[in-house]
């Protein structure tokens, strides 16, 4: 088992009662909420089973194709839209079937999709942004598991530009709910220190119409 899955739970001191956020926004940071075994399956499982594709995104006024590979699942085909094109959510497969459980079960919320990231070093990230799209549940809960590299996550406030930042650990759950999409941006900030990839899940309730 390489290192960093080998790492203790609670390693670090942390309190998953306490808002990260100061003000407009509600965010809670669980830490690590699977063993190391686990942790270490799931990573492997997700990076090898999920049919991972690559994304696009509209930079400068040009659609380029991201780096970062994206995937798209949820207990009905609930269609994603992301530069005019539409994606059907696939399936649940076992192992998101699995954490979605333990997510559920440690946040006290339900999800019925989930979005998820591929980073294949510290050189991929995420710019800025809030997840308000309209077909998510307004102010409803969205839940952001962590397996793989160790990075770094930050929020902005709209307004103030107040930043906070955290880092997300390796099986780890943070989970943004109330008002935080309409106060706050978040991003993955790219660096160059990290060489390794992350796998990132977002679970997220699609308002069914
Ligand atoms: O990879 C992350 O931690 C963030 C992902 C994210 O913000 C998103 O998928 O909307
Ligand atoms: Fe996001």
């Amino acid at each position: 088992m390489p290192e960093i899955f080998k790492m203790k739970l609670f390693d670090h001191p942390f309190n998953p009662d306490k808002n990260l956020l100061p003000y407009e926004g509600t965010v809670h940071y669980y830490g690590r909420i699977f063993k190391d075994k686990e942790t270490f399956h799931f990573y492997n499982n997700l990076f090898n089973e999920i049919e991972w594709e690559h994304d696009k995104a509209i930079m400068f006024g040009k659609e380029i194709i991201t780096k970062r590979k994206v995937a798209w699942y949820g207990e009905k085909p609930f269609s994603y839209t992301y530069s005019k094109v539409t994606k059907y959510a696939k399936p649940w497969t076992e192992a998101l079937k699995q954490i979605k459980k333990e997510v559920e079960l440690q946040s006290g919320e339900t999800y019925n999709s989930c979005l998820l990231n591929l980073y294949h070093s510290g050189e991929e990230g995420m710019a800025w942004h809030s997840d308000g799209e309209k077909d998510l549940r307004k102010n409803g809960a969205i839940a952001s598991v962590s397996f793989g590299a160790e990075r770094k996550f930050a929020f902005k406030h709209k307004e103030s530009k107040e930043k906070v930042e955290t880092w997300l650990e390796n099986g780890s759950l943070l989970v943004m709910k109330d008002v935080t999409q309409s106060h706050w941006l978040h991003r993955l900030p790219p660096t160059k220190k990290i060489h390794s990839p992350r796998v990132n899940l977002t679970f997220r309730t699609i308002v069914d119409q």
